[in-house]
């Protein structure tokens, strides 16, 4: 059975899940293909799915949506009918709507999706002061992961018929959504720049950029197309960009949802069936 995971990573979480998946489904005896579609060039515009019998798409949450980028392009896909599963990776806040409007996607692009799941990742934002799930994916999100992939492989291969059930649906509209997404600036009022700090232009903030908003000449992201995904600090090897401190946004936010770091690392990872 050859099967494709296709999968968006700013920051290092939703790659792990995908090597774990791509590991399990090979020993099931899968041949498997891992397509990085994080930067836009990688979004292709016309994908031809019929090579596989079933392909698996990951995503971080993004203010309880999978990135706008993917989800645009997401749009775009024709699934000629294959069977999809998604999974998603969070930081320890809300995943809620995140399967439902996917699916909503995935569907509406001609896919039959069978399996979703959500794995905890430290919360990008860490960067810039949170503690929210730091020393996550770890060993038992990954034996989540590798249960995943074998509910997957059988969906996939026909052996279980199911598809995915009933999912909550969410009360909150695109618009209340879209809204949410704005919020994230509210906490990183500082984009990732440079700072007048020395840079040797490897370009490397602006080729691993998800939505084309990095200027590496700058040193700075355009702020009409930022998605505040924080690749772009993560890409520097010399470590010159810099973000805002967020560590008092986090205190305001713990207060908020009457939650701890430890209630937040408390949570496990899910599969739904
Ligand atoms: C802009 C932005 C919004 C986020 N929104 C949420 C959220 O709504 N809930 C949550 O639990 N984590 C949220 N996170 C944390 C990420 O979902 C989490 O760190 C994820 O594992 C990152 O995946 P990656 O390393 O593959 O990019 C957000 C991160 C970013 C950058």
């Amino acid at each position: 059975m050859k099967i494709a995971v296709l999968y968006f990573s700013a920051t290092g979480n939703t790659k792990k899940m995908a090597d774990v998946i791509e590991q399990s489904l090979a020993g099931l005896g899968a041949q498997v293909e891992k397509i990085d579609v994080t930067v836009p060039s990688a979004r292709r515009e016309s994908m031809d799915f019929s090579g596989w019998d079933g392909v698996i798409f990951g995503a971080p949450i993004h203010s309880m949506r999978a990135p706008r980028v993917l989800r645009e392009w997401l749009q775009t896909l024709n699934g000629q009918g294959k069977k999809a599963a998604m999974y998603f990776t969070y930081g320890g806040f809300h995943v809620h709507p995140c399967h439902y409007s996917t699916r909503e996607i995935l569907a509406a692009a001609g896919f039959t999706v069978v399996a979703s799941a959500e794995f905890l990742g430290a919360h990008t934002f860490n960067r810039g002061g949170w503690q929210a799930v730091p020393e996550r994916p770890d060993a038992s999100d990954f034996a989540v992961a590798k249960d995943y992939a074998a509910a997957v492989y059988a969906r996939f291969s026909g052996k279980d018929a199911g598809v995915l059930g009933e999912l909550e649906k969410t009360d909150m509209n695109e618009e209340f959504l879209d809204a949410i997404e704005g919020f994230r600036f509210k906490a990183l009022t500082q984009l990732p720049t440079r700072n007048g700090k020395e840079c040797s232009l490897c370009m490397a903030c602006q080729e691993q950029c998800p939505s084309g908003a990095m200027d590496a000449e700058k040193g700075e992201a355009d702020p009409a197309l930022c998605i505040a995904c924080l690749g772009c600090l993560d890409a520097c090897p010399e470590d010159a960009l810099e973000i805002n401190d967020m560590s008092g946004v986090f205190a305001q936010r713990m207060e908020m949802e009457k939650s701890t770091p430890q209630d937040l690392n408390k949570k496990q990872s899910k599969i739904y069936l």
